[in-house]
């Protein structure tokens, strides 16, 4: 049968590879898919090097240079384990057990030593950090609401626990998920829990008392959870052991599975190499070209944006404030590999952070935190250099990366050695190794970590209205930038919008409504899908 709908998908990142995957799995074959990638490697900042060890001849050495791990844990790390099954790539898994040193000891670096992380909200709400501040934990109890639709981390966090809260704990956290500014981002969007505790009970910790904060979930999300558990019952087995899991080559194995099973299944034309410069939109014809650098235009009718909102929004004839609102901070990765017969941690564990009471801009040149790679994920290295390294990662930047970098030359070498300089000087003060490191590699990652500012998931929703309206289903958007920062967010984001916009296509066509339509019905937002239909949920 020829195609008689062609959806685009546009990014190359796990996003848009994932989108294209779920559409490819349940379309009809009346519909073609198209997947365009601007850049020739596939998997964006989800990319990893095999180098060889300079230490132990024959062996070879994996460097992540972005996330490195995954949480198996909530309907989204389930529907990535249930990804991962359908990939086949369950053997080249490495999980990492809730009862290992990687799992239960995470560190805050202040005042000159390493302090254990608290494993909980009660744990976090007496910890010895806290000192003398520690009293001020109890106004939560007592102290109103805001009123506020949202407001920043900072703001909630002081508002309820005190200062202290704020500065030694929470922000060292934002610091680990987002190499955020915690008197910036917007507690709703990146803390959800906290605020509908406030919300729901008027004190968090009287909230978790009474059984609240657990995970927000929309209808969708009960439907897929269902879907996953009927389907894989044993999954629920591995999630209760795991504390976060990897790829014996790093997570980047996911994205190119995904991209192999693609191309096997002769669903979807993958087109590389294919720069997208305009978007224009004819509702009438109910088609869109997409005008692209390298290539002859393409009309489709529908397309997935899977881009920064800031990239779409350069493709868009019409101006959407709210595509560029939110600004994406730079990331510096440094991996240091030691030989471990002369550097040792003196406490094994997943690694440490910098919290803002630190002043990390002034005193360690905007250090964000510590991976202890060899720590957490064992199995990666191969050959002789397997458990023969001290494998660290130190991540520096994020919303401190501007200001630590204006005094430099901009360019991206010398930056480089800036950075490596700062994670050398780093191990050897706060962890005490004074050995050299045998290897050593830096990445500047641009803009790659979105930052949900104070009002992001209202503007979400004006934009699922505006999306709506302006373009009245031909456009969807989903990844990173709008409703979630993690890859297994993106992931089930992904999913969401592949099967929406099919089953839009599925009604045009006349044929019988999906459960998935029906409940879009239900909460009155079947007419056009946007991707962002969650946004009014969370
Ligand atoms: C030091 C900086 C960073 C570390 N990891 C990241 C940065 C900026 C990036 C990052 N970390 C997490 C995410 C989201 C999840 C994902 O993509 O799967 C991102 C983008 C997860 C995460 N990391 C930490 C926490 C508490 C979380 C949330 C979920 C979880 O509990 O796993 C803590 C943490 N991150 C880093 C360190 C050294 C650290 C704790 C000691 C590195």
């Amino acid at each position: 049968m020829a195609p008689r709908t062609h959806i685009a998908v546009i990014g190359g990142g796990i996003s848009g590879l994932s989108t294209a995957w779920y559409l490819a799995r349940t379309a009809p074959p009346s519909v073609a898919i198209t997947l365009l990638e601007s850049s020739k490697r596939t998997g964006g900042w989800i990319s990893s090097d095999r180098v060889k060890d300079p230490a132990h001849p024959g062996g070879t050495i994996l460097l992540e240079r972005g996330p490195r791990s995954l949480r198996p844990q909530g309907i989204s790390g389930l529907n990535t384990l249930e990804m991962v099954g359908d990939l086949g790539i369950e053997s080249s898994l490495v999980p990492v057990s809730k009862s290992s040193p990687a799992a239960k000891n995470r560190f805050i670096y202040s005042r000159n030593k390493l302090h254990k992380l608290p494993s909980s909200i009660m744990g976090a709400l007496t910890h010895p950090l806290l000192g003398p501040k520690l009293p001020r934990a109890g106004l939560d109890l007592v102290v109103a609401n805001s009123g506020q639709e949202d407001e920043s981390i900072q703001e909630f966090v002081t508002r309820r626990f005190g200062k202290g809260f704020s500065d030694d704990l929470i922000s060292a956290m934002v610091h680990g998920i987002y190499a955020g500014d915690v008197s910036k981002l917007s507690v709703r969007s990146t803390f959800g829990m906290l605020y509908h505790l406030e919300k729901d009970y008027r004190s968090v910790a009287l909230g978790l008392l009474m059984g609240g904060g657990g995970p927000i979930e929309t209808p969708w999300d009960h439907k897929l959870k269902e879907g996953i558990t009927k389907r894989m019952p044993d999954l629920g087995d591995f999630v209760s052991k795991t504390s976060i899991y990897s790829f014996t080559d790093g997570l980047e194995v996911l994205s190119r599975a995904l991209e192999k099973d693609l191309k096997n299944s002769g669903r979807v034309d993958i087109r590389k190499d294919s720069r997208v410069k305009k978007l224009d939109f004819d509702l009438s014809r109910r088609t869109v070209k997409i005008s692209m650098k390298n290539h002859e235009p393409l009309s489709v009718d529908h397309v997935i944006a899977a881009l920064p909102p800031r990239k779409l929004h350069s493709l868009l004839a019409k101006d959407h404030p709210e595509l560029v609102y939110d600004p994406s901070v730079t990331v510096a990765v440094v991996n240091l590999v030691y030989s471990s017969e002369n550097a040792k941690l003196a406490s094994p564990g997943f690694g440490y952070l910098i919290p803002r009471s630190e002043d990390s801009t002034v005193k360690h040149n905007g250090l964000l935190g510590v991976v202890y790679d060899s720590c957490s994920i064992t199995s990666q290295d191969q050959g002789p250099s397997r458990d023969h390294t001290l494998k660290l990662t130190a991540m520096i930047g994020g919303h401190m990366f501007d200001e630590v970098t204006s005094g430099h030359n901009q360019n991206n070498e010398e930056l480089e050695s800036f950075f490596i300089e700062t994670a050398k000087e780093t191990v050897r003060k706060h962890l005490q190794i004074e050995a050299a490191p045998e290897l050593v590699k830096a990445h500047i990652h641009r803009e790659c970590i979105p930052q949900y500012l104070v009002g992001h998931l209202e503007r979400m929703q004006t934009l699922d209205e505006r999306l709506r309206s302006d373009y009245d289903g031909l456009l969807a958007v989903t990844g990173a930038g709008y409703l979630g920062v993690s890859v297994n967010d993106c992931i089930k984001n992904a999913r969401e919008v592949a099967e929406a916009v099919l089953s839009r296509f599925q009604e045009d066509e006349g044929e019988e409504d999906s459960e998935e339509k029906k409940e879009a019905k239900l909460v009155g937002k079947h007419e056009a899908v946007t991707g962002l239909e969650r946004s009014w949920f969370l």
